[in-house]
């Protein structure tokens, strides 16, 4: 069988430790660049020596040198990172898994033309559990529409940048098109001060950070006499490689176009 050949960017990060460690386990995949920006520690330096072991690919900062021999990068960086990595991809046929979040509308705009010149499988959560999770929330949120009240709550570590979570804004974007809403219409970011009584359309989002969370999702639906919450916990990061890898695996025979975890998965109607 022949190997996917995958370049993991942001290859000193949390995720890109987790893939590269993925890649190194699967017998379908092997490591074929590993990029970081210039100024990491890690640059010039065995990508997997983390795992105390010799992987033969240095983490480079030249985006041509580390993507010379992949077929597929596997981008979990930040927004402006993906992005220029994204160009590259587009021009030389390079498939892309992106799991950064914190996209502006532009951001996205570029990623799905991008997705015209190679194929791309954009998710903010690459975890079956989340993806499944999506699909009860369109449920409840159809059986929820009136008389309950809906929040999301997430928690992660004190290093994540952006806030709401990408996840917890893909549940607002499923919930607010099972009620035949507009997200950016309903939804409410912060409250402080006197902010009147709660808007009955409105979906709420609360942002909680500290220490090593890893990654917590729960959407309340609450009413009278009765609450109803639908949770995610992660207690590691491993399932999000697989599930990175995995959408690798849909990418192999695609050429061009936008897929996300939900076309990965098969949980599309
Ligand atoms: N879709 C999913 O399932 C998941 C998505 N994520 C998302 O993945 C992203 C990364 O998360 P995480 O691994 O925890 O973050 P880390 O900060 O641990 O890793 C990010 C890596 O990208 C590098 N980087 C930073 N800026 C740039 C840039 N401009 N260009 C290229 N590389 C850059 C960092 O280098 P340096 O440290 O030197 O700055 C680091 O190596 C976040 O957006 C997060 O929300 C996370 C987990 C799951
Ligand atoms: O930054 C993280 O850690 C995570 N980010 C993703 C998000 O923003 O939804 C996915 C997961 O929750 C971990």
């Amino acid at each position: 069988m022949n190997q996917m050949k995958i370049a993991v960017a942001g290859a000193s990060g949390r995720m890109g430790h987790m893939l590269i460690e993925a890649i190194e386990q699967a017998d379908d995949a092997r490591l074929a660049g590993a990029l970081d920006v210039a100024a990491a520690p890690g640059i010039g330096t065995d990508a997997a020596a983390f795992l105390g072991k010799t992987s033969g690919v240095l983490i480079e900062s030249d985006l041509a040198t580390s993507l010379a021999n992949a077929e597929f990068l596997i981008d979990f960086t930040r927004p402006e990172g993906t992005l220029k990595h994204l160009e590259y991809c587009a021009a030389h046929g390079v498939k892309m898994i992106i799991g950064t979040t914190g996209f502006d509308d532009a951001g996205k705009a570029a990623i799905a033309a991008a997705a015209k010149k190679t194929a791309i499988m954009f998710a903010p959560n690459m975890s079956v559990g989340v993806n499944v999770t999506m699909k009860l929330l369109e449920l409840a949120a159809r059986n929820f529409s009136h008389g309950y009240d809906i929040e999301i709550i997430e928690a992660h570590h004190r290093h994540k940048v952006d806030a709401p979570s990408g996840t917890a804004l893909q549940m607002g974007e499923v919930i607010a098109a099972a009620l035949g809403r507009k997200l950016d219409d309903v939804a409410v970011y912060a409250r402080e001060g006197v902010t009147g009584a709660r808007d009955p359309s409105s979906i709420g989002f609360a942002a909680i950070r500290g220490g090593d969370i890893v990654g917590d999702h729960t959407v309340l639906f609450a009413g009278d006499g009765e609450r109803i919450e639908i949770s995610h916990k992660s207690s590691s990061r491993v399932h999000y490689a697989h599930g990175s890898l995995r959408a690798a695996r849909f990418l192999r025979d695609k050429v061009t176009g936008l897929y996300d975890m939900q076309d990965v998965l098969g949980l599309k109607n």
